[in-house]
């Protein structure tokens, strides 16, 4: 490795890093990592190693007073550090001993992103090290406050921003980006950014923190993350207003437009990437979100985490909670708020589920369970007006104008919110399910916090106890009646990076059906550890 550098260092002058500069053949970092091949580098944001002050400023290797007194001789960085050398644990110590003095979440979120971009390695040792702690700063839910404020707290680019100005260019950007072995790709349009509707460009820190769970829970190379944001414009007047917004300032493109952006875009994906890397559609619309799934799905390896994630997720959580409700999954009655991507995707794989466990068609386990939308429960009569993706729920039945209707009417056993709106599961639903139920359960799963269709206290108090609760967003330990209940979390983030990872190194070229139950039953079984 040595010698590789000092040649690399001799004979092509490696501190330019603007471009990065070419070097022939397979190499070792500082690390001792293989890089790619000259045969695979075709542009000229190539591999190098940096050494000296750009090593330090260069977050892939950068380790700050952690570099040891061989290393400082060896990469010319003699008198650019302090004469002290600490381990990569005092730095751990330090740092999070900084994060937590901030008082607000949104600097906690500032600092880890800030760590991301001067040391990675330290940034994902303490991620790991304090998972519990740190994965709701760098994720859901101040991830989501990061991106209503992002132009304003905006310092660097995370990601890949490929916007209409690059429409008939999109290869050459994707070239741009200077790693070239990419595994996975997280790519948002940012026009459904968790409950929190079009954030536009700034939907961005949505790619970036579920890509730093894929290092940090699948183990997936940093340098093999790809975050990307498609900037079609948003239809949010406040963000348009804005003087910090950083995304197009237009309305978004629609149509033919909007899908030959697309088109382009996962076409030189597949071009620049091959057929084996992932890309995961991530906070898109549901009109968009359910198209592009099915219009990919058989040409690339995709996979919508806000349906297919969410789903596994949630099946798992349900499947582990009939040790405690009782009964099998088809003895149970489901009734949904909110009737896209995440609700129906739901909804489907349960209804696929319950179809092979009794072996009845899926058109008859369907019927076990309902769908509230923003009109009421989704029934027959409704069917002609109804967007596809919601027509298989409109069973026969009277319409129903409200929730609280609905759970009267319909008597679910599991009551599950999917809607993006808080606050929507009100004292008198959780009440009316819980008269049913012994032990109702109930899934608040709309992101962040704010969004949630009610707290872990509400679920608790309103049901004297008896709730079996999870949420989307994390919630800290309730206290009731001198008893501590523990809620669970039912995000999408125990599947994408391990199933992402499965996908990655299995070598698929198309995600299935029977690929997400089959992760389901392994976070089924994590779930029953767990209580
Ligand atoms: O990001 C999360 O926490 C879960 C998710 O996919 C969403 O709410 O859209
Ligand atoms: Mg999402």
């Amino acid at each position: 490795m040595e010698s590789t550098l000092k040649a690399l260092r001799d004979g092509e002058s490696v501190l330019d890093l603007s471009p990065r500069s070419t070097v022939s053949g397979g190499v070792e970092d500082v690390y001792g990592e293989d890089h790619a091949t000259e045969d695979q580098l075709v542009t000229p944001w190539n591999f190098s190693v940096a050494s000296g002050y750009s090593l330090l400023r260069d977050p892939q290797y950068n380790k700050g007073l952690a570099f040891t007194e061989k290393e400082r001789d060896a990469h010319y960085l003699r008198g650019l550090l302090p004469p002290t050398i600490t381990s990569q644990q005092l730095q751990e110590k330090q740092l999070i001993n900084n994060i937590r003095q901030y008082q607000v979440p949104l600097q906690k979120y500032q600092a880890m992103m800030e760590l991301q971009e001067t040391n990675e390695r330290l940034f994902y040792k303490l991620l790991i090290d304090h998972v519990e702690e740190l994965l709701p700063i760098v994720y859901t839910p101040v991830v989501g406050e990061a991106c209503q404020k992002y132009g304003s707290i905006f310092k660097r680019p995370q990601g890949l921003f490929i916007s209409l100005k690059e429409k008939g260019k999109v290869l050459e950007v994707l070239k741009n980006w200077p790693e070239r072995s990419i595994q996975v790709i997280v790519v948002t349009d940012g026009e459904r950014i968790l409950g929190l509707g079009d954030l536009g460009c700034q939907g961005m820190g949505i790619p970036v923190g579920k890509l730093a769970l894929y290092t940090a829970l699948g183990g997936v190379r940093p340098s093999a993350c790809l975050p990307i944001t498609i900037d079609v414009g948003t239809n949010n007047e406040k963000l348009l207003n804005d003087e910090f917004y950083i995304g197009l300032r237009q309305k978004r493109a629609t149509g033919q437009e909007y899908s030959e952006l697309l088109q382009e875009f996962m076409t030189a994906v597949k071009q620049n990437y091959g057929e084996k890397v992932l890309i995961q559609f991530e906070d898109f619309a549901n009109h968009n979100a359910f198209e592009l799934l099915a219009k990919y799905g058989t040409t690339h390896l995709v996979f919508n985490d806000d349906i297919q994630g969410t789903a596994s997720v949630v099946l798992a959580g349900v499947v582990a909670a009939l040790k405690l409700i009782g009964g099998n999954l088809a003895d149970h009655t489901f009734l949904f708020l909110g009737a896209g991507e995440a609700g129906t995707g739901i909804a489907e794989l349960i209804a696929l589920e319950m179809s092979k466990q009794t072996k009845t068609p899926i058109e008859e386990t369907r019927k076990k369970i309902w769908l509230v939308d923003s009109k009421g429960l989704i029934v027959g009569s409704r069917k002609a007006s109804l967007q596809h993706f919601k027509q298989p729920w409109a069973h026969e039945h009277e319409p129903v104008g409200s929730l609280l209707e609905a759970v009267k009417v319909i008597k679910p056993t599991v009551l599950i919110g999917s809607s993006g709106v808080g606050k929507t599961f009100t004292k008198e639903v959780i009440e009316a399910v819980t008269s049913i139920n012994e032990k109702p359960l109930v899934l608040a799963l709309s992101n962040p916090t704010s969004q949630s269709e009610c707290t872990a206290e509400e679920a608790y108090e309103w049901s004297e106890g008896r709730a079996i609760f999870a949420s989307g967003s994390p919630f800290d330990p309730v206290e009731y009646k001198g008893k501590v209940y523990y809620s669970g979390q039912a995000n999408n983030a125990y599947i994408f990076p391990g199933f992402g990872l499965g996908l990655v190194i299995s070598g698929a070229i198309r995600v299935h059906d029977d690929m997400l139950l089959a992760a389901c039953k392994w976070i089924t079984n994590y779930y029953i550890q767990q209580t």
